[in-house]
């Protein structure tokens, strides 16, 4: 599967979204709007990101969707970024969520969605003893890198603790 070319920023350094640009109904500056944040998003190591979550543990995760579990990372520099590690079930079907959700996101341009800022796709083949013979099994990980939100999503306060009027929730949106 093809993503973004790595960035050569140093991912230990911190990220930082893209500045914000508005999305044109012109389809070539769309284009050129996508590439130039495909070359934004930072290019990360499942080394760094088992660093900056603590090895993804329990006491940093922040959520869980359909598709994957979402834990607080703390870069070195301080900065925090929401990271999101999907689920391995079948090697296609997880590819194409993947590459939809990271096309997607690359698309969307606006201040109350929340940005991509890095991801990585990185594959290794693990050994293990199959009918008494060395077998690699490949082994994918997938992770998608957004903004930190300090408050949580909007879904924690319209069904969580606060109830918000109709009204408010649309304005809220
Ligand atoms: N950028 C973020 N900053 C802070 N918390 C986040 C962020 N992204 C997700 N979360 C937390 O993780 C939870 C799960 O998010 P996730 O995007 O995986 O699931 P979802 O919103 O249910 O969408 P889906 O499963 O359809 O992808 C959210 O409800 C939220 O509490």
């Amino acid at each position: 599967m093809e993503v973004a070319s790595p960035s050569d920023r140093d991912p230990q350094a911190g990220l930082h979204p893209s500045a914000g640009s508005s999305s044109s109904s012109n389809p070539i500056s769309r284009d050129s709007n996508m590439a130039r944040k495909l070359q934004n998003a930072a290019c990360l190591t499942m080394r760094v990101l088992q660093q900056i979550t603590d090895n993804f543990s329990e006491k940093r995760k922040i959520g869980q969707g359909a598709y994957g579990t979402v834990y607080k990372g703390v870069h070195a520099s301080g900065e925090e970024i929401a990271v999101k590690l999907l689920h391995n079930n079948l090697q296609g079907t997880d590819d194409e969520q993947f590459k939809r959700e990271f096309e997607n996101l690359m698309r969307l341009d606006h201040h109350n969605i929340v940005q991509l800022v890095g991801y990585c796709y990185e594959t290794h083949h693990k050994p293990m003893l199959h009918n008494e013979e060395t077998i690699y099994a490949e082994e994918t990980n997938r992770v998608l890198c957004f903004e930190y939100m300090r408050n949580g999503s909007l879904q924690k306060h319209i069904f969580g603790t606060r109830l918000l009027h109709f009204e408010h929730t649309i304005r809220s949106i």
